[in-house]
């Protein structure tokens, strides 16, 4: 089996205020589309996708006290780079393989910001690197 990664659908960036988030990336970054802010209950964040031309920036802040990014807001009060989301064209297909590497998943699959399935992979089994595998949606196959 092979394992087909994708494109990098976006930098998972957490924040402690989104608000706070939104004014920085439009007033000092410059990036001129800025998508609405929702809570995404299932991931336990609230989300903000910030576009650039041949990527994302996903602005996300702990929603609830079982947020599974409130330790690292604890630890990064100022909030900080937290993963990075590949595209994977099917996802059970890339569960198996990472699982078959010894590469510890967290969790099963879930729906992700996009609708579509996505896991995690420990950040100490990927090089220090949080990775979010993410199905390509429907449209983009
Ligand atoms: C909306 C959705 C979407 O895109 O569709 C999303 O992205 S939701 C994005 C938010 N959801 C997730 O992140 C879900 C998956 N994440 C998790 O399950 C968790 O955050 C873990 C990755 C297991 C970390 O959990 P927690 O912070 O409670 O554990 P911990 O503090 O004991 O950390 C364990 C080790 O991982 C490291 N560590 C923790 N967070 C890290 C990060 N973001 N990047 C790199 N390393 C990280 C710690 O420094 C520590 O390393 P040492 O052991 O070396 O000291
Ligand atoms: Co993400």
């Amino acid at each position: 089996m092979v394992n087909t990664l994708g494109r990098l659908n976006h930098v998972g960036v957490a924040t402690p205020s989104i608000g706070d988030s939104i004014a920085f990336y439009r007033d000092v970054m410059g990036a001129t589309t800025i998508h609405a802010a929702f809570d995404l209950p299932v991931q336990g964040v609230r989300v903000c996708f910030v576009d650039m031309p041949n990527t994302q920036i996903e602005l996300i802040e702990p929603l609830g006290e079982d947020s599974p990014i409130a330790a690292f807001i604890a630890k990064n009060p100022a909030g900080g780079q937290h993963h990075l989301c590949y595209e994977v064209p099917d996802i059970e297909e890339a569960l198996a393989w990472f699982r078959a590497k010894g590469a510890r998943v967290l969790g099963e699959p879930r729906t992700g910001a996009h609708g579509t399935p996505i896991f995690f992979v420990h950040p100490r089994d990927m090089g220090g690197v949080l990775t979010e595998i993410m199905e390509t949606p429907r449209e983009q196959h």
